[in-house]
């Protein structure tokens, strides 16, 4: 059976005091969540730390948002994956478009950040997806294709999530229809060596249309971005129906 993963990404929002504040609206309604259901929070780098000690015990795992491919090194900015091990985070998320959009991140540039972070045990959230105009063109399976086809190059697929993030759908409150994103998750199942690497789907994830995206068969959870900043909307995503 694939595993279901809900996982949070807070983007570049909440200082430690606001991270604090949400895990205590957040945690007391994980009582009511199926214990199969992986949750995840991946934070700004600066309420890691925290976090980590808050969360001890819990059933509710860490993600950092960017792995570098060094163990250490001058690279101003980024984080090492052992600085990440360290302090209990157990996933990261790897090629969000919005780092492939405004920071430079390529296709190799993912690849080897991917490598690193197995490498190190952390278990990689894998981000593709189409632009609106690629949509618009026809190119969304090739699109798709191309980037699995580059980021997985000598990647373990045992250790490993996708999440399928069409781009026009991010933050813009135009999800995708579930059936459709249903279709594309099974073209990229069917583009893995490993039939069991859970794909979430994420873009516009909100708690009035959670519960019609788990319904469908190939999604295996969701990577949530505005819509998890709130403890009750994120509780309410987790305990879907
Ligand atoms: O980018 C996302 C998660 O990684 C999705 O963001 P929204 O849920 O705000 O559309």
């Amino acid at each position: 059976m694939r595993k279901i993963v809900i996982a949070g990404n807070w983007k570049m929002f909440k200082t430690q005091a606001e991270s604090a504040a949400f895990l205590s609206g957040f945690l007391p309604h994980l009582e009511e969540t199926p214990s199969i259901r992986e949750v995840v929070l991946c934070p700004p780098f600066t309420d890691l730390s925290l976090l980590s000690k808050f969360l001890h015990g819990s059933r509710v795992n860490l993600g950092a948002q960017n792995v570098h491919w060094e163990e250490n090194g001058a690279y101003t900015g980024e984080i090492a994956a052992p600085m990440l091990t360290e302090i209990g985070v157990r996933y990261v998320i790897v090629g969000h478009s919005e780092r492939r959009q405004f920071f430079g991140e390529t296709d190799v540039t993912v690849n080897l950040r991917l490598k690193a972070a197995q490498k190190h045990g952390l278990t990689p959230i894998l981000c593709v997806g189409e632009t609106k105009q690629q949509r618009d063109a026809g190119e969304t399976e090739s699109i798709i294709s191309t980037q699995l086809e580059k980021d997985l190059v000598d990647i373990d697929q045992n250790n490993l999530i996708i999440a399928y993030e069409p781009i026009w759908a991010i933050g813009t409150g135009d999800t995708c229809e579930s059936k459709e994103a249903n279709r594309v998750i099974g073209l990229i199942r069917s583009q893995l060596t490993n039939p069991l690497v859970p794909i979430q789907y994420g873009g516009s994830v909100k708690p009035n249309n959670i519960d019609e995206i788990m319904a469908q068969p190939e999604i295996d959870g969701a990577l949530v971005g505005g819509a998890s900043l709130e403890a009750d909307s994120f509780a309410r995503i987790v305990n879907y129906q």
